[in-house]
């Protein structure tokens, strides 16, 4: 039987705020990524937990929405951009001492209209290795698989 996949633990020295039966809060995430490769990182606002932090746009799920909507609808709220195909990719299990979220990472490749930064947040097109600092901790997987993606083209080619 296939056991399901445990959660990466952020500052595990850190209490967990909601006990152990916390609910796990659903998040989208957009990989933007251009002709080129590069892909966008942003900086989490101030007013948020781990201000600051690098991460990929997104945000928590509204009652209802189904990953694609959630997406493109906080793709718009901070970056003003609409979306065009998005490619679920990966999902991830992170253990927060604010919460235990399930990341639902996808690729876009497709969109439309000038980035803005809504919130007030930084941006940086970025390529591997990164040159910005600190990463979010649910971010840091996803630049190892962006890696691993450069490895298998390069090997085909
Ligand atoms: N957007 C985003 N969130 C991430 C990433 N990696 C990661 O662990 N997270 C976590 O996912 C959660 C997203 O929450 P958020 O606060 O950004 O979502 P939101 O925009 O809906 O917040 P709001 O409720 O304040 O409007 C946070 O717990 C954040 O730490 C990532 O790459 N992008």
């Amino acid at each position: 039987m296939t056991q399901p996949k445990s959660p990466l633990v952020a500052d595990a020295h850190e209490e967990r705020a909601g006990g152990p039966d916390r609910p796990v809060v659903d998040v989208a995430v957009g990989v933007l990524i251009q002709p080129n490769g590069d892909f966008l990182l942003t900086s989490r606002p101030i007013d948020k937990v781990y201000a600051g932090y690098w991460e990929f746009p997104g945000g928590k799920f509204e009652p209802g929405e189904s990953v694609e909507q959630a997406l493109t609808r906080e793709l718009h709220e901070e970056l003003g951009i609409q979306t065009g195909q998005i490619q679920r990719w990966r999902e991830e299990l992170v253990d927060y001492p604010h919460a235990l979220v399930r990341l639902h990472f996808c690729k876009v490749l497709d969109w439309s209209g000038e980035l803005q930064m809504r919130e007030a947040q930084s941006f940086a097109w970025q390529h591997i290795p990164v040159t910005v600092s600190p990463i979010l901790p649910g971010t840091v997987p996803v630049l190892q698989w962006l890696a691993a993606d450069i490895g298998w083209k390069n090997a085909l080619f």
